[in-house]
C-alpha cells in the first residue's frame, strides 16, 4: 500500500537501466473502451467508501504475464474471453464500473454511473521474453502494458480500474492492471482479479463473493482517539537526506531472501534472546532492511526514523470483517527509533520494535485510526520514514484466465522512495524478494550489508 495521491503512479520514480527493455517493447494500443456489467446494476447512488479507503486513493499498476498456451476452455482469444468475463464478474462488483466523486462529507465516493471498466487490447512487436522479468521495476517497458488515462489531471479524472491485455508475438499475452487503492487492498484486489478469473474459466457463481457494504466500517460519533497515531507525524530530516536523493540517480535492486537465508535472519533477531524465542520472518526482516536502509542513508544518531506497514485487520476487527469484503481492511502501524537506537542495538532491538507494532494492531487502534481520520482528515507522512509494503501473501499465481498461471507476475514501479516491497519468489513461492530504491552510493552500501547474510 502507499499513502500519498499521485496523478499517476507509473511517473513516480525513475528507474536507471529502465531503457533497455523500453527499446524492445513497442506496443500499439487500439481504441479504449467501456466494458459495463453484464446484467442490470444499482445506479444513480453513491458508494460509501470508508476512512480506511479515503487516504490510499492511489493508482496501483500491475502486470501479469500468460506463456504461449492453447486456447482456454471457451476456445476464445485472451482478448474476448478476458473482456466478456470483465463484464460478468462488474454484475458483482459494479462498484468498479462506476466513477470516483466527492461526497457531502467531502470524502471519496463513487458515483454509481455504472459506465464500466475503461479496457484496452493492444499489440507488441516482440515476445514475451522480451520483457523484464518483473524482479525489478521498469515503468518505462511495464507502463506500456498498462492504460492511462491520457490528459487525467486528478483521481477524479480516472476510473477506478482500467484494464490492458496485450498480445505477444510468441501467442503469450499481458495483462495490465491500474486500479485504485481507495477501492480495495492487495487482498480485496486479488478477490476481484480471482473471481474474474474463475469467471474467464466457466464458473458459474464466484468462490468468494464480494461483501459490498463498507458502513461496518464508519467512524464513531463522535469519534475516539484513543492511541497517538504516530503514522501522521512528520519528522525532520536533520541528516539531510534531501541531498543525496537529490545529487544522485535513484537505483533500484531487488534482493532474494531463499528459505535458508531467511532462517538466518530470524537467527539473527532470536541471537540474543532478547525477543524470548519467538519472531516471525516478517518481523526479523523488516527490522533487518529497517536497519540496513539507516545505515546506508548515513543517518545521523539522532535521527528520529519512523516504520510503516500495513496490517491486515479483518480477522483483528471486533467482529471480524465478512469473508470477501470489499474494500481496504488494513490499518498502518508504526515504529518509532533514533539511528543510533536502532544500529547500536543488536538485530533483536529494531525486530522486537516490528514486533511491538504489530501486536498494537487491535479493534480498538484500528477503530480509533478511523476515527483520527474523521477528526483530522490528516494523511500519513512519509517524511523520515520507511514504509514496508507486503505482498508477499496476496495471490498472483491464482490469477489463471484458462491460460494457466502467470509466468510472471507484478509490480509496474514502486510508488514512492520511501517504499520498500516484500514479493513472494519461487516456485513455491518460499522465498521472499525485497525490492527497493536508494540513491547509488547508499544502495551500494546496502548492497554490502545484504550481502554480509
Ligand atoms: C489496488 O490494487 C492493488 C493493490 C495491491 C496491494 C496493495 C497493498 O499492498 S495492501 C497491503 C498488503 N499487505 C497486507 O495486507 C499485509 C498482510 N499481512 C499481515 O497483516 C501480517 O499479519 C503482518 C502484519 C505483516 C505480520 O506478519 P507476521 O509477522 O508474519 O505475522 P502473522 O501474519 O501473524 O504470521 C505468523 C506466522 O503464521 C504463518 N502464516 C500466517 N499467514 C500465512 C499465510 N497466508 N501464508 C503463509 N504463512 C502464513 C507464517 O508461518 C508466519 O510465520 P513465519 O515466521 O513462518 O513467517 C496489489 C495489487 C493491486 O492490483
Amino acid at each position: 500500500m502507499v499513502v500519498e495521491a499521485k496523478e499517476n503512479g507509473a511517473a513516480a520514480v525513475a528507474v536507471a537501466g529502465g531503457g533497455k527493455a523500453a527499446a524492445k517493447l513497442m506496443v500499439k494500443r487500439g481504441e479504449p473502451e467501456l466494458v459495463a456489467p453484464a446484467e442490470a446494476t444499482p445506479t444513480g447512488e453513491k458508494y460509501y467508501l470508508s476512512n480506511l479507503d479515503q487516504n490510499i486513493a492511489v493508482i496501483v499498476q500491475t502486470v501479469y504475464c500468460y506463456k504461449p498456451a492453447p486456447a482456454a476452455a471457451s476456445g476464445g482469444d485472451a482478448v474476448s474471453v478476458l473482456r466478456d468475463a470483465l463484464a460478468r464478474v462488474l454484475v458483482h462488483y459494479y462498484p468498479l464500473a462506476g466513477r470516483l466523486t466527492i461526497s457531502e462529507e467531502m470524502k471519496l465516493a463513487v458515483d454509481l454511473t455504472g459506465q464500466g471498466a475503461v479496457f484496452v487490447e493492444a499489440d507488441a512487436g516482440c515476445d514475451l521474453a522480451d520483457v523484464s522479468d518483473l524482479a525489478t521495476p521498469d515503468p518505462a517497458a511495464l507502463g506500456q502494458l498498462v492504460y492511462s488515462v491520457p490528459g487525467a489531471k486528478n483521481i477524479l479524472e480516472m476510473p477506478p480500474m482500467t484494464a490492458q491485455v496485450t498480445r505477444f508475438k510468441c501467442g503469450g499475452f499481458a495483462l495490465g492492471l491500474a486500479m485504485n487503492h481507495c477501492m480495495f487492498d492487495g487482498l480485496g484486489a486479488m478477490e476481484f482479479v480471482n473471481s474474474w478469473a474463475e469467471t474467464a474459466r466457466g464458473a458459474a457463481e464466484l468462490t468468494v463473493p464480494p461483501f459490498i457494504d463498507r458502513s461496518v466500517l464508519r467512524a464513531r460519533d463522535p469519534p475516539v482517539i484513543s492511541f497517538p497515531h504516530h503514522e501522521f507525524e512528520e519528522i525532520p530530516d536533520i541528516s539531510d537526506t534531501a541531498a543525496l536523493y537529490g545529487g544522485q540517480e535513484l537505483l533500484y535492486r531487488s534482493f532474494c531472501f531463499d528459505p535458508d537465508r531467511l532462517e538466518r535472519v530470524r537467527g539473527l533477531a532470536l541471537a540474543d534472546g532478547g525477543l524470548g524465542g519467538r519472531c516471525t520472518t516478517f518481523e526479523a526482516l523488516s527490522g533487518l532492511v529497517w536497519r540496513a536502509r539507516t545505515r546506508a542513508l548515513g543517518l545521523v544518531p539522532e535521527q528520529r526514523t519512523k516504520l510503516l506497514f500495513a496490517v491486515d485487520g479483518r480477522r483483528r476487527f471486533e467482529p471480524p470483517l465478512p469473508r470477501g469484503y470489499f474494500g481496504n481492511g488494513i490499518v498502518l502501524t508504526n515504529a518509532l527509533a533514533t539511528a543510533g537506537d536502532l544500529l547500536s542495538s543488536p538485530p533483536s532491538h529494531a525486530a522486537g520494535l516490528v514486533q511491538d507494532a504489530v501486536r498494537m494492531v487491535t479493534d480498538e487502534y484500528m477503530r480509533s485510526a478511523v476515527d483520527y481520520f474523521e477528526a483530522t482528515r490528516a494523511r500519513p507522512s512519509l517524511a523520515s520514514t520507511l514504509l514496508i509494503t507486503t505482498w508477499s501473501r496476496l495471490a498472483f499465481q491464482d490469477a489463471d484466465f484458462g491460460w494457466g498461471a502467470p509466468a510472471m507476475s507484478g509490480p509496474v514501479t514502486l510508488p514512492e522512495k520511501e517504499v520498500i516491497l516484500f514479493l513472494a519468489h519461487g516456485k513455491e513461492r518460499k522465498s521472499i524478494n525485497v525490492l527497493l530504491g536508494l540513491p547509488a552510493s547508499a544502495m551500494d552500501a546496502f548492497q554490502d550489508l545484504m550481502d554480509e547474510i
